[in-house]
Order: structure tokens, then C-alpha cells, then sequence
């Protein structure tokens, strides 16, 4: 098959091992740069230019989309999916998933538990958010961060109103959160791959901080995970419409908590911990699911 990875940077560990794997397959894959990607867009015969000439057809795309990039990579990526290329979550999807607030809409309304959490405009209703939540200490988060940039603990009332009003300042969007102390640092990663949890690693916090996110110097270890949080982290996909997604969860004493859903998780760090081929696994869904020739899966 041919094959491209939508990325920024190809020398990255999870697009290495992703061209690593298609090629010992017996692939053809190449790494495009999104941003030097630009589009022609008609019915009759849309197109993705690349370094002055048009792009012949690939039969899948894996988007590696940094979400600093979101905007101009999802369209890049519709694009693919006009010119009939499957995509290893589309453009919709990913769109849903980088957005916090409507991701955890769309997760509530389908019945899936979750930290409390609040989302306002206007500053006259700080008091009353803060309050929604239950109180500091509580969690503030950009709405479109990632790797634990932006995901703020508020100890004390005082501290999340000054933290929330220095978001505004920015015109930053933020959702104001309940903090799960319980959780002591801790989250469950899964990585889900259609419907199934196909490794999930423990992530804990470098002391005196409380996000385990890897970049920030948390450690990870594979862990045995009940069958209610499989089949939350699938149903939690599943809503947003990801083929492969890495849903974050939080061990409540309320049960399992899905604090975010990924749409472009690092292979490293689970990779290493659970000793598991991620990268295989992804380009054998692609094999199953990426017919030549196919007809284009989304239309927005
Ligand atoms: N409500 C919460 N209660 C307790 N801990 C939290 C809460 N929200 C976030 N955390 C901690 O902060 C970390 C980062 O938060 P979150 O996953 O929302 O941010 P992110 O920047 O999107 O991270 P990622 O790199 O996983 O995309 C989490 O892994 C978790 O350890
Ligand atoms: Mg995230
Ligand atoms: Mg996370």
C-alpha cells in the first residue's frame, strides 16, 4: 500500500517507528510536513500539492498532527479524504478530540463519568464556577493543551480566581475542573484501537507535581485495568469517533473518571513500558481497513 504520516517532524519516536513498521511490511511510506502541504479545491479533481507538484493518490493517511497545528493539519487531512485516502482517524474526529469542552460534552451526553467540570465567558461568574466545582483545590486547563501545558492546581479559592482571571487576560479558554485528589498523581492511559484496549500503562507524577504526563517527568508502568474501565475507554473513543485514541482516566472513589481523550498518542512511552508492537498494531488496522481505491470516508 502506499502510505503517508502527516507530521511535523518525521524524526519524532512514534513516526520513526510507524515508517519503521510499514516498510518492513512492505509499504511505501513517506512523511509529509502538513504546513508545506497546500490544496486545490473543486469537485471535479481535488488535490494536495506537496514542494510544487500535485500528490498521487495514497491509499492511508496517519495524521501525527501537533496540536499547536490543528486547524491548518485537519485540513490538510480533509483533503486526503477528498482525494479518496483513508484516514487513521479522520478530520472530524480529531477536530471533536482537540477541543476539551466538546469532547467532554459529547462524553457526558453519552453517559460516560468525568471530573466535574464548568466552562463560562464572563468574569462575573468566576465565584459561582469555582463553586460548581466544589471548590478549591481544583484543576484550571487550557481548553486546547497537551502534554500537561496549561493544566493548572489551584490549592486555594484566592489561587484559582487569580489563576482563571490570568487566563482571561490572555483570552485564553479555559475549563475550570474538580480536582481528584484520590487519584495522588496517578492516571491510566489506554490505548484503544477500534474497540478494543490494546495496552494501558499507569502514569504517576515526579513528586510535587500532580500531572503524570511523561513530558513533564512522570514515570509509567503497565497495569492490569478493570473490565468497566475497558469498556469506558472504548465507549469514550468510540463517542468521538477515533479509530486509535489514548484515553486518560482517573481512578476516582467514585470509579473510573475519563479526564480526556487523545487523538494523536505518543507510542514511546507505552511502547516501552508494555513492551507491545503499538505501531504494528496501528499499521495492521490500516491493512483491514484501508481498501485501495476506496471511496472518501467523511464528508466534514
Ligand atoms: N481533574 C483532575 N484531577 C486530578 N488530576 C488531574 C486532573 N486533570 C488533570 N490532572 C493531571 O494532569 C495531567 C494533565 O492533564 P490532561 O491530561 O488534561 O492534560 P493534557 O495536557 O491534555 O495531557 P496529554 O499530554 O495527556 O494530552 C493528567 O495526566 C493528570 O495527571
Ligand atoms: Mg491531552
Ligand atoms: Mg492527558
Amino acid at each position: 500500500m502506499k502510505m503517508a504520516i502527516l507530521s511535523c517532524d518525521g524524526s519524532l519516536y512514534s513516526c520513526r517507528r510507524l515508517r519503521e513498521v510499514a516498510e518492513q511490511r512492505g509499504h511505501f511510506i513517506h512523511i509529509i510536513d502538513p504546513l508545506s502541504c497546500y490544496m486545490n479545491i473543486n469537485p471535479a479533481s481535488p488535490a494536495v500539492h506537496y514542494c510544487g507538484e500535485p500528490l498521487e493518490y495514497v491509499d492511508a493517511v496517519i495524521p501525527r498532527i501537533g496540536t499547536s497545528i490543528t486547524f491548518y493539519g485537519t485540513a490538510v487531512l480533509r483533503q486526503f479524504e477528498m482525494c479518496g485516502s483513508y484516514p487513521l482517524n479522520d478530520s472530524a474526529a480529531i477536530t471533536r478530540a482537540r477541543d476539551k469542552l466538546r469532547s467532554l460534552q459529547l462524553l457526558a451526553r453519552a453517559g460516560i463519568n468525568m471530573p466535574v467540570t464548568g466552562f463560562a465567558s464572563s468574569p462575573d461568574d468566576t465565584q459561582d464556577l469555582i463553586a460548581m466545582v466544589g471548590g478549591a483545590p481544583l484543576v484550571v486547563k487550557l481548553v486546547e493543551g497537551s502534554q500537561g501545558i496549561g493544566v493548572v492546581l489551584a490549592e486555594t479559592r484566592q489561587a484559582a480566581e487569580s489563576v482563571i482571571d490570568a487566563f482571561r487576560g490572555l483570552n485564553a479558554h479555559i475549563l475550570v475542573q474538580e480536582f481528584i485528589k484520590e487519584a495522588q498523581g496517578r492516571d491510566i492511559r489506554c490505548l484503544v484501537i477500534g474497540n478494543k484496549v490494546v495496552a494501558a500503562i499507569e502514569r504517576q507524577a515526579k513528586e510535587g507535581d500532580f500531572r503524570s504526563n511523561l513530558h513533564r517527568g512522570g514515570k509509567a508502568h503497565p497495569v492490569n485495568i478493570t473490565d468497566q474501565e475497558r469498556e469506558i475507554a472504548v465507549k469514550a473513543a468510540s463517542t468521538l469517533g477515533l479509530d486509535i485514541a489514548g484515553v486518560d482516566i482517573l481512578r476516582a472513589h467514585r470509579g473510573p473518571l475519563v479526564m480526556e481523550v487523545n487523538a494523536s498518542p505518543g507510542l514511546e512511552g507505552i511502547e516501552a513500558s508494555t513492551g507491545l508492537n503499538i505501531a504494528g498494531m496501528m499499521i495492521d488496522w490500516i491493512e483491514q481497513h484501508a481498501l485501495p481505491g476506496q471511496r472518501p470516508k467523511t464528508a466534514g
